[in-house]
C-alpha cells in the first residue's frame, strides 16, 4: 500500500523570533512543495532523502523518542541541539513515532521525500517534509487526519529541528495553507482576503540552520537582556498588520514589514547579504521588505505594487540574490495521485503547483 502527499513551503510576514517569546506572528504558504511517498511493507522503518538513508525498528524509534522526551522534560536545549546536529532524520523520526501511536500502525514502512524547498533557507523545508509525511502515511492507511492535528504533529518535528523551542509558524502555514495568524492560543487562525499578495522572494543563497540562529538569539538575550524589548515591539506590529492585511491596505502592510525587519536587524539576525537585498527591493519601489525565517541568511520577502514586481525582482538579482516569483496563500497539505511521484523531476518540483 502506498500513499503520496505534498505540503507547501512558507514565508513569514511578521513575527519570527518574537513568536517564541509570547508574541503572535503571521506566516503564509507558498507554491513550492515537499512531497513524501509512504510505502507500507515489511517490518522495519526506512527513511530516504536524496543520498541519505536510515533503517531502524519501531523499538529503536521508541527509544529515540524517549531520549528526546527526557531532554524536553528537562528543557535541555543544548542536549536537543547536539542530538539533532548529528542526525538529519531526527525530526522525522520523532514525528513518525508520535504518528505511529496516533494511527495505531506498527508494520514496516518506507518514507521517501522529494522537495522543491531549499534547506536552511527559511522556507519551512522541515515543516513541509513532516506535514507531507503525515499526510502520506494517513493516505496509505486510508485514514483522514484533521489538518489542525497534522499541523500539531508537524510542529513537534520543528521543535527538534529548531533546537528545542519552536513556534507553530512554519508547521501551520505548511499544513493549513493560506495565510495564518499564530498566537499563544491553539489553533492558529486563517486570515481572510490575503491570497493575492504581490510578494517577491529573494534568496541570498546563504544557508543557516534555524536551530543555530535560535541558539545565538538565546545567548544574545542572556548577555543583553534589554534586547527582549524588541519582541514586544514586533508584537505590536503584528497587531497592526492583521487588520491592514484583512482590509487589503498593502502600503501599510509593507511599511510594517520593514519596521519588523529593522527590529530583527537590531536583534542581530540579519546579515550583509540580506541587507543588500532588502535595500535593493526598497530602492526599486517595494512598499516594504524584510528577512523571512530565522535569518542569518536564507530568504527575504518584499511587498511591492503590482507594476513594480518585475523591477523589484530585477533589483534583487542585481544585488546578488535569486528572485523567485511565488504564489502566496496556496493550498496546504494534500493527498496526491501516487503516479505523480515518478514525474517529480527537478523541473516539475520547481513548478509543481503552476503545472497542476
Ligand atoms: C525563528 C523562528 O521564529 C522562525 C523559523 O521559521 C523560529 C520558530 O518560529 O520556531
Amino acid at each position: 500500500m502506498r500513499g503520496l502527499a505534498s505540503a507547501p513551503g512558507k514565508i513569514i510576514l511578521f513575527g519570527e523570533h518574537a513568536i517564541n517569546r509570547q508574541q503572535a506572528g503571521i506566516s503564509a504558504a507558498v507554491d513550492r512543495r515537499a512531497y513524501a511517498l509512504v510505502t507500507l511493507a515489511g517490518s522495519d522503518v526506512e527513511l530516504v532523502f536524496r543520498a541519505e538513508g536510515q533503517r531502524l525498528t519501531w523499538e529503536g524509534l521508541g527509544e529515540f523518542r524517549a531520549r528526546v522526551d527526557a531532554l524536553r522534560t528537562h528543557h535541555d536545549l543544548y542536549g536537543i541541539r547536539d542530538l539533532v546536529r548529528g542526525d538529519f532524520f531526527a525530526p522525522a523520526k520523532y514525528v513518525l513515532s508520535l504518528l505511529r501511536d496516533r494511527l495505531g500502525y506498527d508494520g514496516g514502512c518506507r518514507v521517501e521525500w522529494r522537495s522543491a524547498l531549499p534547506m536552511g533557507s527559511g522556507m519551512g523545508s522541515g515543516a513541509a517534509a513532516s506535514a507531507a509525511m503525515i499526510g502520506a502515511f494517513a493516505t496509505a492507511l486510508g485514514r483522514d487526519l484533521p489538518p489542525v492535528e497534522v499541523a500539531h504533529l508537524a510542529w513537534q518535528g520543528d521543535i527538534l529541528a529548531h533546537g528545542g523551542v519552536a513556534s507553530a509558524l512554519d508547521s501551520s502555514a505548511c499544513t493549513l495553507g493560506g495565510c495564518v495568524l499564530v498566537s499563544t492560543s491553539w489553533p492558529p487562525r486563517t486570515l481572510s482576503g490575503v491570497l493575492e499578495l504581490p510578494i517577491v522572494v529573494g534568496d541570498t543563497g546563504v544557508r543557516a540552520s534555524t536551530g543555530e540562529v535560535n541558539t545565538r538569539v538565546r545567548e544574545a538575550l542572556q548577555s543583553r537582556p534589554h534586547l527582549g524589548m524588541l519582541f514586544e515591539e514586533i508584537g505590536l506590529l503584528v497587531e497592526r498588520a492583521v487588520p491592514a492585511l484583512e482590509r487589503g491596505d498593502l502600503q501599510v502592510v509593507g511599511r510594517l514589514m520593514h519596521m519588523n525587519h529593522l527590529l530583527l536587524r537590531e536583534l542581530g539576525v540579519s546579515c550583509p547579504e540580506l541587507e543588500r537585498l532588502v535595500e535593493a527591493a526598497l530602492s526599486a519601489g517595494a512598499w516594504g521588505a524584510k528577512l523571512s525565517g530565522s535569518g542569518g541568511g536564507g530568504i527575504m520577502v518584499a511587498l511591492a505594487p503590482g507594476d513594480r514586481v518585475a523591477e523589484v525582482a530585477c533589483a534583487l538579482e542585481g544585488a546578488g540574490g535569486r528572485p523567485m516569483a511565488l504564489r502566496v496563500g496556496v493550498e496546504g497539505v494534500r493527498s496526491e495521485p501516487v503516479e505523480l511521484w515518478d514525474k517529480l523531476g527537478e523541473e516539475m518540483l520547481q513548478h509543481a503547483d503552476s503545472e497542476r
